[in-house]
């Protein structure tokens, strides 16, 4: 249970208010009513923009779990690392900033300036507990409201790997009229048990750490950062391959003592301690077990049959927790299809966040 390098007077690594803005742009969509009946007020979404819009040419990117709205540029200040897409999004790339438009926002119930659970409920005191349990489709219903905001009422392209391609794919289902092109990578029609599994026990290892404090510890010394750690490991061996893991870690040992794989574990953990914050990785990791992309529409069948858009579906060879069939589902039923593309990857389900080359020319593609 070591936390590698964890400072607790980080508390988490949520961006609060007063934070530097980094490249963001915040604005206030109002109230979201959401699928449980409840309605969450006052919900700001925090975004980025690249290249010009010209009316036809805005091209959506939804991030992963982790993610954050910056898709690509430098690190500075509100912006520990440089964009997680970095090479796939700008001018002359791939996603060509000098041609699209691009818009990408942190998800709703996140934590880089989006409201979230750390973000003050109308009394002026941070959500916690109270943060009412969103799904895919809540989340995609406020991209929706910054959509309109933003005066884009058909995007060129919708694009989202892992958590994104949730919910892209519901985008491209619920607004078949406003989704021109669609890409959906590494991701599947309905979180699978497999899938729910992991994050269940993520969850339950954040919600037994005693400094949860059932979810209200943000006025705290600090929040569940062991907790967090650890759900972050056991994630993150899904997120990469067993003969990844094997070849790069086999059995060596560190002159520390442990085993380098574990290491390399602790090391991811404590990376994430430091800029995301626990509540919302519970929050995030719940809507993705509520991802069915047919509940409530006859099925998935006939949800995705009310696909309109250009499709790729993407999968990665090597991604255990997203594994191909499930890619191969959405390919056989998205009427606008094309064969299942398979990238071709070492690293799993990581791959989609790896494999700049394969991702990049697939998306060129289906955008051009
Ligand atoms: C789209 C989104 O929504 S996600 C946003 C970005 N994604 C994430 O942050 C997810 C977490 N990170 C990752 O999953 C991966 O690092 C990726 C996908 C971003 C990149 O993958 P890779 O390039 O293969 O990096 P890899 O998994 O090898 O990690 C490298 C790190 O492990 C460290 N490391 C490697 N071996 C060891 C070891 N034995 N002990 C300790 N640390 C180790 C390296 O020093 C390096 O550290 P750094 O990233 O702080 O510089
Ligand atoms: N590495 C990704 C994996 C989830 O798809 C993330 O943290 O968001």
């Amino acid at each position: 249970m070591t936390s590698a390098s964890i400072d607790p007077s980080l508390v988490t690594g949520a961006w609060r208010e007063g934070d530097p803005p980094g490249r963001r742009t915040f604005t206030d969509i109002g109230d979201v009513l959401l699928e449980s009946g409840r309605t969450l007020p006052d919900v700001r979404l925090a975004y980025e923009t690249w290249g010009t819009f010209d009316g036809s040419n805005a091209v959506l990117i939804l991030h992963a779990l982790t993610g954050d709205s910056h898709v690509t540029g430098d690190a500075g200040p509100g912006h520990p690392t440089p964009g997680w897409w970095n090479t796939i999004v700008g001018p002359g790339a791939a996603i060509d900033t000098d041609r699209f438009f691009v818009v990408a926002a942190n998800i709703l119930g996140g934590c880089q300036g989006s409201t979230g659970p750390a973000s003050l409920d109308p009394d002026g005191l941070p959500w916690g507990s109270t943060f009412p349990a969103l799904t895919v489709r809540d989340q995609v219903r406020a991209e929706v409201a910054l959509a309109d905001r933003l005066g884009i009422e058909r995007w060129h392209g919708v694009i989202g790997g892992s958590a994104g391609g949730m919910r892209a794919l519901e985008w491209a289902v619920e607004h078949p009229e406003r989704v021109d092109r669609l890409f959906l990578l590494a991701t599947s029609a309905a979180a699978s048990a497999e899938q729910i599994a992991l994050s269940r026990t993520q969850v339950a290892v954040i919600q037994n750490d005693p400094a949860w404090f059932g979810g209200d510890y943000y006025d705290g010394p600090h929040g569940p950062l062991t907790g967090l750690d650890l759900a972050r490991r056991i994630a993150h061996i899904a997120y990469r391959s067993e003969s990844e893991l094997e070849e790069r870690f086999g059995r060596t040992q560190q002159d520390d003592g442990r085993w380098a794989v574990d290491s390399y574990l602790q090391h991811h953990g404590a990376k994430l301690v430091r800029r995301f914050d626990a509540g919302s990785y519970v929050v995030l990791t719940s809507a993705m077990d509520s991802h069915d992309i047919g509940r409530g529409r006859g099925g998935t069948q006939a949800a995705l049959s009310r696909i309109t858009a250009r499709t790729v579906v993407a999968g990665v060879d090597s991604d255990r927790l997203y594994p191909l069939h499930q890619q191969r589902e959405l390919a056989d039923l998205i009427p606008g299809a094309g064969p299942l593309a398979v990238v071709k990857s070492a690293f799993g389900h990581d791959g989609f966040l790896i494999e700049f080359d394969q991702v990049g020319a697939l998306a060129r593609e289906l955008l051009q």
